[in-house]
């Protein structure tokens, strides 16, 4: 969507795969969608040193609404659980120099059964308008799949014509793909700033491969789609929860990287742990996700169970291609498997050389030295875990000993 926003992929904290719908905050008062805890990840988001890394947005999701609208017709927020209103809790994270987001669906109800836009939708985004929203995530439950090739794109105009920029998040993919429809990926593209294409992540191994996968069988549809404003989204990282081992979410953070996604957080910021966090504030992955040429990348091989994509990265112009690459283990045979490639073979033909760095090695591991495109890289890698490179194209002649 060519609304200025969105110029490089989302990033923020978006409460749904780890908070869900619990309302009942007298059993859970910490683990409650109530204001508290999008005040308390505005906090974090700042004080642990997210916001300052590009994590911007904190966004609310399903459930934050009361059950009915107020008697003008107007979207209100659980009285019980918001109690200072919805525009208080904007006011409040733009006083921490943070973006509010904000969950609705095009349908009669949310998935969860709240009030749905259908039937109001010029009202309502007036509403998020005067709330003083940035971001809008628009659901797709209780609806006719048929009829969101019109809906989704009348509810972003209705968005416009407030005049307020507000970057537009749209699920209308994701329950046509449900439905093996043919889908407008241009009209996407045009109408949105990125939109879910497939099923909900949850926490575990199976679904964050899973939809990688899925992303990897569709990237001759998808990929060319992506770019500054518009953007394919896989949904949320599950890093800092439950399902994930260390390695497994640094292979989430690689994939999501090379996918130029939406890095939309969703966990429990006070109780990340420190390498976990680590990983999530890793500046040099952050660095390919938000590069500004905005190509998707792709998964471009297999073989012996590891899985290599590559991104085309900066500088990428006249002669000087450079990308990240990432090595991911499907293999489940216990010992980090060494793998040996040449540039060449992975298509990186650039007689000069490159520098390689590894994006989650220590510091020192920035070489100087260069390869050439057949001096073969080796690699080894833990199983579910990923060794992700970066290769610059360089004209220095420091020959890389063996690595
Ligand atoms: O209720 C909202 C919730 C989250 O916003 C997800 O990101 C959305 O993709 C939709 N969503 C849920 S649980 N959707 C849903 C998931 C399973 C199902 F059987 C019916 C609806």
């Amino acid at each position: 969507l060519d609304n200025g926003l969105a110029l490089t992929p989302p990033m923020g904290w978006l409460a749904w795969q780890r908070y869900r719908c619990i309302t009942d905050c007298e059993m859970y008062p910490d683990d409650c969608v109530n204001e508290q805890l999008f005040m308390k990840a505005a906090d974090l988001l700042v004080s642990e040193g997210y916001s300052e890394l590009g994590y911007n947005y904190v966004i609310v999701d399903d459930c934050w609404l009361a059950k009915n609208r107020s008697a003008d017709g107007k979207l209100q927020a659980d009285k019980i659980r918001f109690p200072s209103g919805i525009k208080a809790l904007s006011d409040y994270v733009h006083s921490k120099g943070l973006k509010f987001g904000i969950y609705e669906d095009w349908g009669t109800k949310t998935c969860a059964g709240y009030p749905g836009v259908l039937g109001h939708e010029e009202l309502d985004a007036k509403t998020f308008a005067e709330w003083e929203v940035d971001y809008v995530k628009l659901d797709g439950c209780y609806s006719n799949v048929r009829h969101m090739d019109k809906g989704y794109p009348e509810f972003g105009r209705h968005l416009n014509s407030t005049g307020r920029p507000m970057v537009y998040s749209c699920s209308w993919p994701a329950y046509q793909e449900e439905k093996g429809m043919l889908i407008d990926y241009a009209s996407m593209a045009k109408h949105c700033n990125l939109w879910r294409n497939y099923d909900d992540i949850d926490d575990s191994w199976e679904s964050m491969i899973k939809i990688a996968d899925y992303f990897a069988q569709k990237q001759e549809f998808w990929a060319k789609y992506a770019g500054p404003g518009h953007w394919n989204d896989p949904d949320m990282l599950l890093i800092g929860n439950f399902g994930l081992t260390y390695d497994q979410s640094k292979t989430q953070m690689a994939i999501w990287a090379i996918l130029a996604a939406p890095l939309l957080m969703s966990n429990k910021l006070a109780e990340v742990q420190p390498h976990f966090k680590d990983i999530l504030q890793n500046k040099k992955v952050i660095e390919v996700n938000q590069d500004k040429l905005g190509i998707q990348g792709t998964r471009v091989f297999r073989d012996k169970g590891i899985d290599i994509w590559t991104r085309p990265v900066e500088p990428f112009n006249d002669g000087y291609y450079s990308y990240a690459v990432a090595f991911v283990s499907r293999r489940v045979d216990g010992a980090p498997y060494p793998y040996n490639i040449t540039l060449e073979d992975l298509g990186l033909k650039n007689p000069n050389g490159y520098s390689i760095i590894n994006l989650y090695g220590k510091e020192k591991s920035t070489t100087s030295c260069i390869f050439n495109s057949k001096t073969p890289i080796k690699v080894r890698v833990i199983p579910s875990g990923v060794v992700f490179l970066r290769m610059n194209i360089e004209n220095s002649n420091t020959p890389c000993t063996d690595h």
